[in-house]
């Protein structure tokens, strides 16, 4: 039922409302209490009172931003607790467990208003501090060619480089904060005494949510497995980054209007923070306190509140969630499938955006898809899928669905968008199917006119894993501004961000980089390497790229 697209733009630490103001201190509304376990005998008195305490403000939508634009979310595949409503197929039935949908919002008794949300700020996305070195890659870059045959190398032979794996990326690192906030401080206190047993304080969590909400348990998807520590990733992300409203209000209303398709209502977020608290209490014992607990109170109380007013506005404004009909479906690789669907309503969006994507087949597991192409006149979404090894989603969409099946999108998100107010040029990394948005932004910049050169760089494996280039030399050809450039790893000798290095200058690129979590990293610190500033390279979200694909 959350879903943590955790961006690289997202949390840093900065100060505004840091939750210690207002008349929603540590003893005020939320008694501490004693540490749960995964009883419904345990449900006395205490936590009701408890659940009341947390239950959220209801308020008013006002001044939220467009449906899916400039989110942070900017995430492939990312922690979410997929709590979903139900396949297309069985939607009468699902209808009611997930009775959001464009009804209007329930009131939610109004007790404390401890946050006012800010307005969203424009903003870029940065890339993530610290990267691990590369796994090894031997792109090969040449000129553009036709058709799927080598690429011609633009460097000479060098050895190959040895690399590492990068570390698993699992509750996030604690950003670096001068300045913190005293919540943020016992909040960071309380994450790194869990860090290290993340996976007991997600399995304790979800135990303590279905034992004393049981019928919360129908929003999640049958099988656990893969997403289960999703919610818990979002809620620790946010909280983490408590400190730093703009970018966490940004990051939390876009997780709020995420969360419509899956049926979560305002109510649901008591539920979920006593369970949250429960866990985190009985996972930092050694540290936890009153205090400890004020903090995460007023911390998950402003989360669960700006989601629930993101939530709110967008249910005036956009459904929960879209059918779409699978028009065609073109098998490109034995592994690699490009869709193309039509929406039920219109589905506005911008070139470089993704959206989740739930099948028929697999109720309320969604995965996340860029959209392959800048919107077009007649409505039409495309995808390219690969299926990658147990994944249920992609090997459904590339081995399963047909023309004619119908498939659940949810809202647009993501901030890898055109800035159309500058002319700076466009550096593009596309890696394997991360081609997709960059395909959509190359078509972005030609609808609107604009003389900006842009430069892409597709890797691939093998030429034959070059499935598009067809369509981007076409590209190419049709546009003087644009260069396209396969970088092959079989014939490589140089890492596809090394490759760019080859080239430029860069200064007046903005940068652009789509496709596996490896690339992502060398590329962003290859980019910043030769100058390029952070706040000039844009992407999907790390966490979302390791978690996705599946
Ligand atoms: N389908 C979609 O709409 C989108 C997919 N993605 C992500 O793109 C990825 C695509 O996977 P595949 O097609 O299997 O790509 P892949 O694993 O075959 O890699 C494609 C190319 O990226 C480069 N690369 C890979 N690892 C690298 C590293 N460590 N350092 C430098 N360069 C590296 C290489 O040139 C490689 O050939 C997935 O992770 C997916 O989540 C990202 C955006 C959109």
């Amino acid at each position: 039922m959350f879903e943590a697209r955790h961006t690289m733009d997202a949390p840093t630490t900065a100060s505004a409302d840091n939750g210690t103001s207002g008349g929603n201190g540590g003893g005020g509304w939320f008694t501490p209490r004693k540490e749960p376990a995964p009883s419904g005998e345990e449900q006395g008195a205490g936590d009701g009172r408890r659940l009341a305490a947390m239950r959220p403000v209801g308020r008013p939508a006002t001044g939220q931003q467009a449906p899916g634009q400039g989110t942070p979310e900017q995430e492939r595949i990312s922690p979410a607790v997929e709590a979903a409503p139900p396949s297309p197929q069985a939607a009468p039935t699902h209808r009611e467990v997930a009775p959001t949908g464009t009804r209007p919002r329930e009131a939610v008794p109004t007790e404390t208003r401890p946050y006012q949300t800010p307005q969203p700020e424009a903003r870029r996305r940065e890339p993530e501090p610290a990267y691990n070195p590369h796994e090894a890659v031997r792109p090969q870059s040449g000129p553009a060619h036709p058709g799927h045959g080598s690429p011609q190398p633009v460097a000479g032979q060098e050895p190959r480089v040895p690399v590492q794996r990068p570390a698993p990326e699992s509750v996030p690192a604690p950003a670096p904060a001068p300045e913190a906030s005293p919540d943020a401080v016992l909040i960071r206190r309380t994450m790194a005494e869990v860090g290290p047993v993340a996976d007991k304080v997600t399995s304790y969590f979800y135990a303590l949510l279905f034992v004393r909400h049981p019928d919360l348990r129908s929003l999640f998807p049958a099988a656990m497995d893969t997403q289960r520590d999703r919610l818990l990733k979002a809620l620790l992300t946010a909280a983490e980054h408590i400190d730093n409203t703009p970018v966490l209000v940004e990051y939390l209303q876009n997780l709020g209007r995420g969360h419509r398709k899956y049926g979560t209502r305002p109510e649901h977020y008591p539920a979920v923070g006593e369970c949250l608290i429960g866990s985190l209490s009985r996972y930092a014992s050694a540290v936890w306190d009153h205090e400890m607990e004020a903090a995460w109170v007023r911390a998950y109380t402003t989360i669960s509140q700006v989601m629930i007013d993101a939530a709110a506005a967008d249910e005036l404004r956009a459904p929960a969630w879209w059918y779409a009909e699978v028009v065609s479906h073109d098998l490109r690789t034995p592994d690699i499938a490009v869709l193309t669907v039509r929406p039920d309503q219109p589905y506005p969006f911008l070139a470089g955006q993704y959206t989740s994507l739930e099948t028929p087949w697999w109720p309320r597991v969604w995965r996340h898809y860029s959209f392959a192409s800048a919107p077009r006149s007649d409505g039409l979404l495309s995808f390219h899928v690969k299926a990658v090894p147990a994944g249920w989603v992609s090997n459904a969409l590339v081995h399963r669905a047909r023309p004619g099946d119908i498939l659940r999108l949810g809202p647009p998100a993501g901030s890898m968008t055109v800035d159309h107010s500058t002319d700076s040029g466009l550096l593009c990394l596309g890696g394997g199917t991360g081609i997709a948005p960059i395909k959509a932004l190359v078509e972005d910049v030609a609808e609107h006119g604009e003389r900006r050169p842009v430069e892409v760089f597709y890797g691939a494996r093998t030429d034959h894993d070059l499935y598009d280039i067809d369509t981007m030399l076409r590209l190419q050809q049709s546009h003087p501004w644009l260069a396209v450039r396969p970088v092959v790893d079989q014939q490589a000798h140089l890492q596809l961000p090394d490759v760019v290095r080859e080239y430029g200058p860069w200064n007046e690129y903005d940068a652009y980089l789509s496709g596996p979590p490896g690339m992502i990293r060398s590329g962003v610190d290859a980019l910043m390497d030769i100058g390029i500033p952070s706040d000039r390279i844009r992407h999907d979200s790390l966490e979302e790229l390791v978690a996705a694909g599946d």
